[in-house]
């Protein structure tokens, strides 16, 4: 296995078994690692359409080619191919006839004057009688019985020598021996051109061979023994004869020779007419006569006009050898209005070639310009064999290109055409079946042989010519009965029979048929022992139908894939899924670890602030017990022996207070306070100022609350580990309390056990300040002693405060009695005594007894009059938006 190495600056090696990316089956592996789900880089790639391949023409096309086209792709084996037909023909070891030999001796009389030199060979001394194996007079071409391949058996001398074997050449369409006759080779090699050509498809036959092998003697042939351009040129009048005389075809001939020029260059030569040398563009000659002809005298007598000119010379293998490349051009035509315009684009041309043979210098002796004129012919048969070498290697391995070989000589490039296998074309070789002959019999045969093997591919059909009309007609039965054939055949058969069983099909079919009408009178003849051809309709039908088949399947192979590439998606998918799926379950269970974690961050945090309160709550419980004083203590379900549900506590603890008992039964269940307690009172009213001055803020925020609280708490606990509290106890007789300046912002609460009997807690800031601050009459009233643990604490102090008795407090307080300032500032030693004093409004102080006596069950209904018996007057009075507020701050509160 070879290695594919890619080395910049050095040779690419393309590998035997290129390396083959891992593609996705369609049984993925469900069970592949979630965290490697395929890509899409790794789906099957899906090949592109393959258009050309679909629109490769196969078959015939209609319209004919004139011009050069780039070489075309190979043909698909299942298309029509024709391969280039070989003959070869041996010359007669004693070819001339004492008739035949003087007539052509008298010719060559005529001819060699206008060559130089006259007799080289008699100038050199070098006379055929003199090669010995010439007597030998044995032949070394043996012709096999079928007429198809040929046995080339090598002197004796040269078995002797180099130990030459026999070789056998076989594959031809038909050799023709030295007997055969020039009917015989019409009739079998050009006659199918000629009906070809009849029918308007163009076609050139060519003659190869050594020189003196019988190539001019085929193609021009004799007076006595005419070649095959006379005998064409019969048929093709014959056959317009046969039209009748309405019919309008005509046909032109052009004749012409490429020489070699001095001997170097080239040249074109009309030789139809005197104008000088032609030159070539592409493949078209310019200025080319073409010469309209109407019988066969005609014809033959400017052909023959036409020999005299061409070059020819004296060898000494060849006493009339061709120097020069000699072709004929038959081309039928029609006679119409724009013959211009039309009647090229409906023309076929016969071209008949006669090359000049392949020389020795050995053996022809020629000297200067015969020396010459060898080199130039043989470079033209070299270029010749080239270019049908090339097109073979090229058929043979479609990735070896096409060589440009043809450009190397004019003849070529006028065959362009031809020798790309665009054209059909039929080769004639001709030998000279002498001993002395061997060799050059050999080389042709191992150089022209392989030639049988070229396929021509896109070969143009006939055109509908008017001449054509009969057999057009005739032939309409014929072809009708191809439909007819075709339409029956299975679609099955149709689909998986190559185009050229088909066709033998139809022509089986065809020889079983009876004759139908006249078939014979004009044109080919279906049952010719040619292939039947396809017409244009039935090529475009089976153009139509290989163009479909084709589409069929690679349709069906991109769905294939397609369908490949779903599969593989589709898998891809349920893995995405299921990854998907294991995501969402891993997210939920961080989900709950988080507020596992959380809500074990919230405990510790609140552990440390309840904790915090319970240690303010005893260190006032045994400064009041120790004091002797009655303890308004915080009952302590509000200090929730379940600290972690300190969230609870906070957010609740008025709430609590004021929920499903009145403020009144609040009150007396924590504090006990005898009815109409003024401390009670006071605390109440407090807890209302307190909760009128957070509302605000907890209304848009309420998780303030929580954490200024517990911010609050923290601080004072700091402060309250430093020193003990301050517990604010009152007597009956207000005392007055120490109330530090900072209280309650600060939280800071100074105990003054000397004075603690004097105490009067005013807490809460100024709040607390205007409550201590009492009228007389408040001041005289005696007020029990509260506690100040904190905020929280302070919250929950402040909530004791009944706000009715605030209420009473600020009532009484506007009456301004001048005595209570009096004995508030005798009887409170308190820091805060100069800081101005802000008055409870009356209406936070019945906010704050809503909230405490509004029950939520109550089903929202402002109370009117009959609300509710227990209720105040008040309460009565209670307005839409008041209830409104009301609700809103306990469901903030609940929260
Ligand atoms: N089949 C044949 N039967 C009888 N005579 C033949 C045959 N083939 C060739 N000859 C004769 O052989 C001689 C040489 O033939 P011809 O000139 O055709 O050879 P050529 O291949 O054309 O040579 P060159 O290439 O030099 O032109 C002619 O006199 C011709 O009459």
């Amino acid at each position: 296995m070879e290695t594919n190495i890619t080395t910049p600056g050095s040779f690419i090696t393309t590998r035997r078994n290129p390396y083959r990316k891992a593609r996705s089956t369609a049984l993925y592996n469900t069970s592949r690692l979630p965290s490697q789900p395929s890509s899409s880089s790794e789906l099957p790639e899906i090949s592109s359409f393959p258009i050309q391949d679909i629109l490769s023409e196969n078959v015939q096309r209609n319209s004919p080619t004139t011009t050069a086209a780039p070489p075309s792709p190979p043909p698909p084996h299942d298309s029509v191919l024709e391969n280039l037909k070989v003959f070869l023909r041996v010359r007669p070891l004693v070819p001339l006839k004492a008739s035949t030999k003087n007539a052509g001796d008298q010719q060559a009389r005529s001819r060699t004057k206008n060559v130089w030199p006259q007799n080289p060979s008699k100038k050199n001394g070098v006379k055929e009688k003199k090669n010995p194996l010439k007597k030998s007079g044995e032949s070394c071409i043996t012709v096999s019985d079928d007429f198809c391949s040929v046995t080339l058996s090598p002197p004796l001398r040269l078995q002797e020598t180099k130990r030459t074997k026999s070789e056998v050449y076989e594959g031809f369409s038909h050799v023709f021996s030295a007997e055969s006759t020039q009917s015989e080779v019409y009739e079998k090699m050009v006659n199918p051109l000629v009906e070809d050509f009849l029918s308007g498809k163009s076609g050139m036959l060519a003659a190869l061979g050594p020189t003196g092998s019988g190539k001019t003697h085929t193609v021009f042939g004799s007076p006595r023994e005419p070649g095959m351009v006379p005998l064409t040129l019969k048929r093709i009048f014959k056959s317009a004869q046969g039209c009748g005389s309405q019919s309008s075809r005509r046909f032109y001939l052009s004749i012409f020779e490429i020489c070699a020029e001095r001997g170097k260059a080239e040249r074109i030569c009309d030789l139809t007419s005197d104008r000088p040398d032609l030159s070539m563009q592409q493949s078209t000659i310019k200025g080319l006569q073409e010469v309209p002809v109407h019988d066969v005298a005609e014809a033959e007598l400017l052909i023959a006009r036409a020999l005299l000119k061409r070059s020819t010379a004296m060898t000494n293998a060849n006493s009339q050898s061709s120097r020069s490349q000699c072709i004929i051009n038959i081309r039928g035509g029609t006679e119409i209005s724009d013959p211009e315009n039309n009647e090229q684009s409906n023309s076929a041309v016969l071209s008949i070639v006669d090359l000049a043979g392949a020389e020795r210098e050995k053996r022809t002796g020629n000297q200067g310009a015969r020396l010459a004129e060898s080199n130039f012919i043989n470079n033209t048969s070299m270029v010749f064999g080239l270019c049908l070498r090339s097109l073979l290697e090229h058929q043979k391995n479609p990735k070896k290109a096409l060589q440009k070989h043809f450009q190397n000589s004019l003849l070529t490039r006028y065959l362009r055409d031809y020798l790309e296998g665009k054209k059909r074309m039929t080769l004639i070789l001709t030998v000279k079946s002498g001993e002395e002959d061997y060799l050059d019999a050999s080389y042709l045969l191992r150089q022209a042989s392989p030639y049988m093997k070229i396929k021509f591919t896109n070969i143009e059909a006939q055109p509908n010519l008017p001449c054509n009309k009969r057999q057009i007609q005739t032939t309409s039965k014929a072809e009708q009965s191809k439909k007819m054939k075709l339409d029956n055949l299975d679609a099955s058969m149709v689909i998986f029979l190559s185009p050229l069983k088909i066709e033998e099909k139809i022509v089986g079919d065809e020889k079983q048929l009876p004759d139908q009408g006249d078939m014979t009178t004009c044109g080919a003849d279906l049952k010719s022992s040619t292939p039947v051809k396809l017409n244009s309709d039935d090529l475009m039908k089976e153009r139509t139908h290989q163009i479909t088949q084709r589409f069929a399947k690679a349709l069906w192979n991109v769905l294939k894939q397609h369908n490949e590439r779903l599969k593989v998606a589709e898998n891809e998918n349920q893995i995405l899924k299921e990854n998907l799926r294991n995501e969402k379950k891993k997210s939920i269970e961080m989900e709950k670890e988080l507020r596992s974690l959380r809500s074990c961050c919230t405990c510790s945090k609140d552990n440390s602030v309840a904790s915090t309160v319970v240690k303010v709550v005893e260190n006032f419980e045994s400064i009041v017990l120790s004091n002797g004083q009655k303890f308004c203590g915080i009952d302590e379900t509000k200090l929730d022996s379940d600290s972690s549900n300190h969230i609870n506590l906070e957010c609740s603890s008025c709430p609590r207070i004021f929920d499903s008992t009145s403020a009144e039964d609040q009150r007396n269940k924590k504090c006990s306070p005898e009815k109409g307690d003024p401390v009670a009172t006071e605390e109440q009213g407090k807890c209302s100022e307190v909760l009128n001055q957070n509302i605000p803020s907890n209304l848009s925020e309420p998780e303030c609350i929580d954490d200024k609280l517990e911010h609050e708490a923290k601080v004072r606990n700091s402060e309250t580990d430093a020193s003990p509290p301050i517990i604010c106890v009152s007597n009956e007789n207000y005392q007055g309390c120490q109330i530090p300046e900072s209280f309650p912002g600060t939280g800071n609460i100074h105990e003054d056990s000397s004075e603690s009997n004097n105490v009067v807690a005013e807490h809460l800031d100024s709040i607390s300040h205007e409550t201590v601050g009492l009228s007389g009459k408040e001041s005289s009233t005696s007020v029990q002693p509260c506690q100040q643990l904190g905020e929280n604490n302070e919250d929950t102090l402040d909530l004791l405060v009944s706000p009715k008795h605030i209420e009473q407090t600020q009532q009484e307080d506007l009456v301004d009695d001048p005595d209570s300032g009096v004995k508030r500032n005798t009887s409170c030693n308190s820091p805060n005594k100069e800081k101005p004093r802000r008055r409870l409004l009356p209406k936070s102080s019945i906010l704050v007894r809503e909230i405490s006596t509004y029950d939520a069950d109550e089903n929202d209904k402002p109370k009117g009059n009959g609300g509710g018996k227990n209720l105040a007057a008040s309460d009565r009075q209670r307005t839409q938006g008041s209830i409104s507020l009301i609700r809103l701050l306990k469901n903030n509160l609940r929260l």
